[in-house]
């Protein structure tokens, strides 16, 4: 939808560039790791999404004449500026595939190029993934609480601004089956669906009316509103008129909507009316600031809600609002790379590196990620990252590598994944994780350890700049 040029990033990234062609230093080999620190909503995983919307812009990563133009009225290098109008991605990235699920500190994805493109893709890759993973990850505990209902997004209206659009990709993903947002559901094929407005049911003078009409244009999706006046005294009523109505002409209503009052309440009188009138197919549509809470909570309730449509929370990934990704240094001109922190949990990993999920004989989780350095190949043994006295060995277990080359020289290697593909994989993923893993409260802490190996390397290096640094 939006033109995303290589000027989608920071400036300091640009002003960095400079500094670098300008030292010779533009042809030296970079690796940068994306992680985050923090699982959000004090959950027990995340999902991982946004990379096939990195991939398909860094295929094309590039500055435009006009940005060519626009940097040099900012007092960029002349020189620079020539470099940059064959500057093009192309670098190599290696990920976690796509929905699959992720945990803090191990990396997500790793990028490999010279020192250049490997810097200017930093805001773009966090700007990306942060967000979608956030969203995905609230719109799976969304489905967790929803049980088998129907989930559709309402977000798009109170989004941070265009935000929605990816929001919504990330939804579909997480769980949702649908979307209001109908550019999202067309460039990315998500099922677009929807009811009606307080003010369609407002501009006629009669709420029996405005029903009517609206099922006379749309005979096989027409779903209701009935809250405008008042629920049960009289949208209630009218829409089994209109449903009755419906159905002498061979159609059918296909549903209503609770958008105010107590809905569980609501949704049981409404189900025993339409059951009573002959019209137990149509569902029961349920919205208004809903979340997993509000939702587990209508489910406890037994509220007969068919639908929930969700918007505000789940697109603003309430109450957190960001993932905290970061884009770090790991390996730079043929040196292994490191930033030191008073906060040990800030210390960064040097190298290029594989993360490894550990089974069990019988091929079940043994709640473990291990970080090694990528040419390793076992991972049966791993560290705790920050407490030297803490270290397991996992016997009669086997290890599956999590990071696979999606991107190589500025190529994709496989054709784009659809949208149903990665929702169907992050599904399969999900549902090997424990009930522990996924609870709302204080949920299971996934393990994540480094091999010997790595860790040997980080804490050599980190000795090494504290003694040149002391
Ligand atoms: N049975 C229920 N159990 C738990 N939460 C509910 C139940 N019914 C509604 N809620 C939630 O309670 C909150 C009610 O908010 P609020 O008081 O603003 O709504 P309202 O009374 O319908 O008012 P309005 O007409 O302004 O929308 C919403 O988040 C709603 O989803
Ligand atoms: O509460 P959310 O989870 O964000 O879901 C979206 C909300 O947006 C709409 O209300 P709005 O008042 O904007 O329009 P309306 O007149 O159509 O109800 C809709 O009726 C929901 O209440
Ligand atoms: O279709 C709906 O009912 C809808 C769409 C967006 C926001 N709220 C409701």
């Amino acid at each position: 939808m939006q033109n995303f040029t290589a000027t989608y990033t920071d400036l300091y990234q640009i002003s960095m560039a400079q500094v670098y062609f300008q030292k010779g230093k533009h042809k030296h080999k970079a690796i940068f790791d994306y992680f985050f620190r923090k699982l959000p909503f004090e959950g027990g995983y995340a999902i991982f999404a946004g990379l096939e919307t990195v991939l398909e812009i860094l295929e094309d990563f590039q500055f435009s004449t006009s940005d060519l133009d626009y940097l040099k009225d900012q007092g960029l290098d002349p020189e620079f500026i020539e470099y940059l109008k064959d500057f093009k991605f192309q670098g190599t990235l290696t990920s976690s595939r796509e929905g699959d699920i992720v945990f803090p500190t191990r990396p997500v994805l790793q990028v490999e190029g010279n020192m250049v493109e490997a810097q200017l893709v930093e805001t773009l890759l966090l700007n990306i993934l942060n967000f979608q993973t956030l969203i995905a990850t609230k719109a799976s505990r969304i489905r967790k609480s929803a049980g088998d209902a129907m989930l559709i997004d309402f977000g798009m209206r109170r989004a941070q601004g265009t935000g929605s659009y990816h929001a919504s990709r990330a939804a579909f993903i997480g769980g949702f089956e649908a979307t209001s947002n109908v550019a999202a559901g067309k460039d990315f094929n998500i099922p677009i669906s929807g009811t009606m407005a307080h003010s369609f049911v407002q501009s006629y003078d009669d709420e029996v009316t405005a029903f009517r009409d609206f099922a006379l244009s749309h005979p096989n999706t027409t779903v209701l509103l009935i809250d405008t006046y008042d629920t049960l005294k009289s949208g209630l009523h009218n829409a089994i008129k209109v449903g009755k109505e419906m159905e002498s002409r061979g159609e059918s209503l296909k549903g209503i909507r609770l958008d105010s009052g107590d809905l569980s309440y609501l949704a049981k009188k409404c189900r025993k009316a339409l059951d009573e009138a002959g019209l137990d197919e149509v569902k029961i549509a349920a919205s208004n600031q809903l979340d997993e809470y509000v939702i587990k909570s209508l489910k406890e309730q037994k509220g007969p809600i068919d639908v929930f449509g969700v918007g505000t929370n789940l697109v603003i990934g309430d109450p957190d609002a960001a993932l905290d990704g970061v884009y770090k240094l790991a390996f730079a001109n043929g040196k292994p790379r490191i930033k030191l922190s008073e906060n040990l949990a800030k210390l960064t990993m040097p190298h290029k590196k594989q993360v490894y999920r550990i089974r069990n004989a019988k091929g079940e989780l043994a709640g473990a990620d291990t970080v090694t350095l990528r040419e390793e190949t076992e991972a049966l043994h791993m560290n705790h990252p920050f407490d030297q006295s803490k270290s397991i060995t996992f016997s009669n277990c086997s290890s599956e590598a999590l990071l696979h080359p999606v991107m190589e020289n500025g190529k994709r290697l496989y054709a784009p994944k659809t949208l149903i593909e990665i929702k169907t994989y992050s599904r399969k993923r999900l549902a090997e994780f424990t009930e522990e893993f996924q609870r709302f409260q204080n949920p299971h802490i996934y393990k994540i350890g480094l091999s010997d190996q790595l860790l040997e390397e980080r804490d050599q290096l980190r000795n090494h700049y504290k003694n040149i640094n002391s």
